[in-house]
């Protein structure tokens, strides 16, 4: 994936003029939607103006894209961006409220929710987050001991007790106060650190053959499952980080010394 592909529309054109710098350039992209690809030292990234939607994420060393964006998409607004990382808040759609940036081997997504109202509001948020993967061989860590809910017609409600999850069916279950850390193994042979920052909980979902593409991603999603509530002027935020935990060896000491990133504020 390079950053320099398609030509661009005439908006992605203008916007590129506008906000293009080294790392950063905007193009066209899917149905014609901008979209902006950030990229450093060999890592790459796109995000689309829609929604804030993160469609790619290629750190330096991956096989393949870390993201999965489901083949049924249409890309025509105002629909979603189904896959990828899109942001809810409340619902999927656009909000000067993410910031993204990109490092060599991680990948942060810094949300920022401020009440500009003068009376408080409340508001649940989530990171719809499509990891690629072999479901078969996905195995997500770091839940043992979670209260969760599962979102079946009858739910089933309990304390987590594997240390490692794996989906050999339909899975939809929401975990409360995650930890800050998880794990996940895609079945692709990649190891993806799941770390955050001021998200309390998490969503696991597999959709099973409710989705044709199902066997080749799962979703892990940090969320806020009961609702914030903001008073007037007050500040929310919370902090995504992934990053590849068996990092290749041969790309770690030429790294080490890298401070560079791309950064994205939409
Ligand atoms: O809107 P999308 O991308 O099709 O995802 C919907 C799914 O999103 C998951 O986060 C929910 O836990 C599921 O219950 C829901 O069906």
């Amino acid at each position: 994936m390079a950053c320099s592909s398609s030509c661009p529309s005439p908006d992605a054109a203008a916007l590129n003029c506008k906000f293009g710098c080294p790392g950063v350039r905007v193009e066209s992209g899917k149905g014609g939607l901008p979209k902006v690809c950030l990229c450093v030292d060999g890592s790459v990234a796109e995000v689309y103006l829609h929604g804030a939607c993160i469609t790619s994420w290629k750190p330096v060393g991956a096989a393949t894209d870390l993201l999965f964006v489901r083949p049924d998409n249409d890309f025509k607004p105002p629909k979603p961006i189904s896959g990828g990382i899109p942001h809810c808040f409340p619902q999927f759609g656009p909000g000067k409220i993410q910031q993204v940036v990109l490092w060599p081997t991680k990948l942060n997504t810094h949300i920022t929710v401020q009440n500009t109202d003068s009376k408080p509001f409340e508001f649940s948020t989530a990171l719809h987050s499509y990891f690629r993967a072999a479901i078969s061989g996905v195995q997500v860590k770091g839940l043992q001991g979670c209260r969760f809910l599962t979102k079946d017609k009858v739910p089933l409600k309990g304390c987590e007790r594997r240390d490692s999850i794996t989906f050999t069916g339909f899975y939809d279950c929401l975990y409360f106060n995650a930890p800050n850390s998880l794990q996940l193994d895609n079945g692709l042979g990649t190891t993806i650190g799941i770390h955050n920052h001021g998200w309390t909980d998490a969503v696991l979902w597999s959709p099973m053959d409710q989705i044709a593409s199902w066997r080749e991603f799962v979703c892990v999603e940090n969320a806020v499952l009961d609702p914030v509530s903001l008073c007037p002027c007050g500040t929310w935020s919370a902090e995504q980080i992934l990053c590849l935990t068996d990092y290749p060896s041969q790309h770690v000491s030429s790294l080490r010394t890298s401070k560079s990133c791309s950064s994205l504020s939409c």
